[in-house]
């Protein structure tokens, strides 16, 4: 592994300076003080102080995955669900290829049903000719090429439907549902039900193309006002028209998280 230590001599003997400085100051603070015992003691404690602070700093900043581009990223691997058709709109295709792009971008890994029909072929595509690694999670049944098409990067092979799911939930970091079908809706709001559920706690996000979800959005909240959704439960699921403000959101959402606020999940749990 290579460690570039330029910048991070320039930064601590910055930090040492300034410690300096605090300590300085500090003491000609209290230099009237007591003791000169109890002066350096405080100046002391202001050093571990600072010190703890800037590597608390550190730490944060390097949680956060940063990109060649700039951007930065919490996720590592997403599972896309979409379309095996590409449905008739072109805009469908091209949130698709943005969505790969995007994650290429990125640098963020893909999961998904396998195949490259339709819209996941698109995706898939993009992500594996990007040089991410594409895994493809594939039902027996689905494997021959007349109804899947070609494979695309990693393949597993599983039994069914059930374990498909399972093998793509625990494989991905968060979930991102572009325009599709029965198949796509059903993916997507099992991984709604099973975050609701807290059987995970993974963002799941929704590309509302051309406000194609529009009406099922509608629905969930439907489902709140009449009783059936908790009003906790109807932000399990961020949307957004545009690829780029989704993955705002969901890292917007993750971050809350990982910085201790409580999640919609733990209200429903722990009212
Ligand atoms: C029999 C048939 C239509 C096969 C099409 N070929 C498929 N190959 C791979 N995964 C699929 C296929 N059809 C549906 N899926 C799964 O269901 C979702 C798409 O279903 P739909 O087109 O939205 O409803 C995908 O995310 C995928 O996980």
């Amino acid at each position: 592994m290579g460690i570039c230590l330029f910048p991070w001599t320039q930064e601590i003997e910055s930090q040492l300076s300034e410690i300096e400085r605090i300590n300085q100051a500090t003491s000609s603070l209290l230099c009237s003080s007591p003791t000169p015992t109890t002066s350096s003691l405080f100046s002391l404690f202001a050093s571990i102080a600072f010190l703890l602070f800037f590597f608390l700093k550190r730490m944060e900043a390097s949680e956060e995955k940063t990109m060649g581009n700039g951007k930065k990223g919490r996720f590592k691997r997403i599972c896309v669900f979409c379309g095996s058709r590409s449905g008739n709109r072109p805009s469908f295709s091209e949130a698709a290829l943005q969505l790969g792009k995007q994650l290429v971008e990125r640098k963020i890994d893909l999961v998904y049903g396998g195949g490259s029909v339709g819209l996941m072929g698109l995706v898939s595509q993009t992500v594996f000719d990007g040089g991410c690694h594409v895994l493809g999670v594939i039902p027996k049944a689905l494997l021959p090429h007349e109804i899947s098409g070609e494979t695309i990067g990693e393949v597993k092979m599983v039994a069914d439907m059930h374990e498909r799911k399972s093998v793509m939930a625990r494989h991905a970091d968060a979930f991102i549902a572009l325009p599709g079908g029965y198949g796509t809706m059903e993916e997507l709001l099992e991984m709604i039900t099973w975050s609701q559920l807290g059987i995970h706690e993974k963002p799941v996000g929704l590309l509302n193309v051309d406000g194609y979800y529009n009406s099922l959005l509608e629905l969930f909240d439907k489902g709140v006002e009449e009783g059936f959704i908790e009003d906790g439960a109807r932000h399990i699921v961020v949307s957004s028209e545009s690829v780029e403000e989704l993955f705002l959101k969901m890292e917007v959402n993750e971050r809350e998280k990982n910085q201790g606020e409580t999640s919609n999940l733990k209200k429903i749990n722990n009212p």
